[in-house]
Order: structure tokens, then C-alpha cells, then sequence
């Protein structure tokens, strides 16, 4: 497809995936969660990264796996407690993600006070399309991201959506922990998540620049 060509050495490095919560304001109500006052967000481990033509696998803890669409946003330059106004000049480019949840376990959590990394951060919970490079979206707050399951529709929302800009989360962010080359931000879902069954196909897309397909697996757990 245009705009897009294959992930840049940025990804072999395995660096930081952080991923912000409820900044879509149909999604937190959908969620029954309140708007949040300030970002709020959560970390993946390198290894949830998955590329096509591999499986997003169920944990075998999970009872209800959902999917998640959200743009990406690709550090290319160390950033450290940057203005809004420099934040952008830390961006390498755009990928498309899906930040998978384990929403029965993210339940769990919620009630007894817990950390979301069981929900949210396991083997294969943020599948990404290719890297598309800055210079081919000219304003990543004007796409329209979608996704469906087994070929009908389940989420498509808009960028300009957002509750917390792009440069508003990145220097939020670098003000808390200094952002590196090559970690991704999530920023967050539009409504429409739901779940997805073993065998199921998501394909999802930001339009008019990408695509990208994945299967989902249950394996057969020995213990
Ligand atoms: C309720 C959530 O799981 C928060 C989240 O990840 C989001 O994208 O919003
Ligand atoms: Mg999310």
C-alpha cells in the first residue's frame, strides 16, 4: 500500500512500548470509565511486539481477549522533558497497533487494586503494521483509523478525536521518563473494542496509507 515501507532498524532495538488509556472519550464511556484529567498510562514489554505473518496468541489466563485499535507514534530522538511546542521534532514517524487486552484479567486488576501487565502486556499483545515515515502523514491527527473481525466492522474512529494531542502526550511522557529512539506510544483506543475467538481474522487499516491482517491463536496448554 502507499505511504508505508518495511520497519526500520527502530524496531529491531526492542525499545519501550507505552501505551495511554481512555483518550477517547466514547471509548472511557463505553468502558464506564470516567475522562481522565491528565494522561493515563501503562507500559508493554518489547516482546508484545508481533509482525504479520505471525499469530496474536490468547493467554491462557484469558477468558475474554479483546482487541484495541490505535495509531502509533514512533520516537526517532531521545526526548527529555520536551515543551509541546518541540514535541514533534522527537517523531520518526506512525505505525498501527493494537494493544490486545485481556479484558476479563484487566477486570480482575481493577477490582483488587492491581497493575494491568497480566491484561496488557503478555506474548503477542501489540501486533504493528509497517513504519510509515513522518514526511508521508502530514497530520497524524487527521486519520481515520479502522478495524474488523472476520470481515465486518468493529472499530473506526478518528484521530482529531483524541483527548490528548500527540505533542501533549509526548511531553507529558518526557516529562516522567526520557522517551528513546525507537520507543513506540500507543495513544490510546476509539470505541468498538470487543472480543476475539481462536481462528478469528483482524484486519485493520489507517485509510488511504496501510493495512494489516492477523490470526488468533489459542494453543493447547501442557500444564
Ligand atoms: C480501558 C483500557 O483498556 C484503556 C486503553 O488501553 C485504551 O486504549 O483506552
Ligand atoms: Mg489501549
Amino acid at each position: 500500500m502507499a505511504g508505508s515501507k518495511p520497519l526500520s532498524r527502530f524496531w529491531e532495538w526492542g525499545r519501550n512500548i507505552v501505551c495511554v488509556g481512555r483518550n477517547y472519550a466514547e471509548h472511557a464511556k463505553e468502558m464506564g470509565s470516567a475522562l481522565p484529567a491528565e494522561p493515563l498510562f501503562f507500559l508493554k514489554p518489547s516482546s508484545a511486539y508481533v509482525r504479520e505473518g505471525s499469530p496474536i496468541v490468547r493467554p491462557y489466563y484469558c477468558r475474554n481477549l479483546h482487541h484495541e485499535v490505535e495509531l502509533g507514534v514512533l520516537i526517532g530522538r531521545r526526548a527529555q522533558a520536551v515543551p509541546q511546542e518541540r514535541a514533534m521534532e522527537h517523531v520518526a514517524g506512525y505505525a498501527l497497533c493494537l494493544d490486545m487486552t485481556a479484558r476479563d484479567t484487566q477486570e480482575q486488576c481493577k477490582q483488587k487494586g492491581l497493575p494491568w501487565t497480566l491484561a496488557k502486556g503478555f506474548g503477542s499483545s501489540c501486533p504493528v503494521s509497517d513504519f510509515v515515515p513522518k514526511e508521508k502523514i502530514p497530520d497524524p491527527h487527521k486519520l481515520q483509523i479502522w478495524l474488523k473481525v472476520n470481515g465486518k466492522l468493529r472499530q473506526e474512529g478518528d484521530t482529531s478525536s483524541m483527548i490528548f494531542s500527540i505533542p501533549y502526550l509526548i511531553s507529558y511522557i518526557s516529562h516522567i521518563f526520557t522517551l528513546e529512539e525507537g520507543d513506540l506510544i500507543l495513544t490510546g483506543s476509539p470505541k468498538g473494542v470487543g472480543s476475539v475467538e481462536a481462528n478469528d481474522e483482524i484486519e485493520a487499516g489507517i485509510r488511504d496509507v496501510l493495512s494489516m491482517r492477523f490470526k488468533v491463536l489459542r494453543p493447547k496448554y501442557t500444564f
